[in-house]
């Protein structure tokens, strides 16, 4: 398994974490940065659309087979706000420390049995631009949302979102820890099982 495969993201914490996995599978994988990808457009109502889109936008680009990540914070308080739109809860998109502060805002003085949450990581893998089958699968990781930030490591709303397992926040785990546990662990390891299974996807 020596193919390249474009990594649809241009988000510098979730490339960390995918060269992590992916190097162990024995995958080589590059940001499509390195081919000057631009940015698909994310206008899908699901996290599924959104993961397609932006891996065939890569195809499309590169001429190459794409991976692409969709994921997110589902908040039950919230009805399941932030959701596809985490990205740009605060508005911003991708101003992580304005995200977290107005997570913590609506579930100021909010019961912990209530604030119950989780990640969701959508991956879709297209073989090329036209692939009728795009491969998708889905992680999910349980917790709930902290009253203050906590912890370094990680990227996003890993430092409100609290690990039971753990007993600690996604931001205070080693990475090593949060990459065997994480909603994007659980969907790359159903990837990798694929990739295994069926040669000919790479
Ligand atoms: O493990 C995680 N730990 C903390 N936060 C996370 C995680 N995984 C996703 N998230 C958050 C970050 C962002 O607010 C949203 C993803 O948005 P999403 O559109 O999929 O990614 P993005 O726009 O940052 O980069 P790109 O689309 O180029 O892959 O969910
Ligand atoms: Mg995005």
């Amino acid at each position: 398994m020596n193919k390249t495969i474009v990594l649809a993201s241009n988000n510098a914490g979730k490339i960390k974490e995918f060269n992590a996995l992916l190097s162990d599978m024995g995958i080589d994988v590059k940001p499509q940065s390195e081919f000057n990808v631009e940015e698909a457009e994310e206008n899908g109502l699901s996290f599924i659309e959104n993961a397609i889109l932006k891996a065939r936008n890569a195809c499309a680009q590169t001429g190459l087979p794409a991976l692409a990540d969709d994921s997110g914070i589902e908040v039950d308080y919230l009805n399941g706000a932030p959701g596809i739109y985490s990205a740009r809860f605060a508005g911003e998109h991708g101003n992580n420390e304005a995200n977290n502060t107005l997570l913590l805002e609506k579930l100021d003085g909010v019961a912990e049995l209530e604030r119950t949450a989780r990640f969701h990581c959508v991956l879709a893998y297209m073989r090329h631009e036209n692939d009728p089958t795009p491969k998708v699968f889905h992680g999910v990781w349980e917790g709930r949302i902290m009253t203050s930030n906590e912890g370094q490591e990680g990227f996003g709303y890993d430092p409100v979102f609290y690990v039971p397992e753990c007993g600690c926040s996604a931001a205070s785990l080693p990475k090593e820890v949060k990459n065997q546990i994480s909603h994007r662990a659980k969907a790359l390891k159903q990837l990798f099982a694929a990739f295994q299974q069926q040669s000919s996807l790479l």
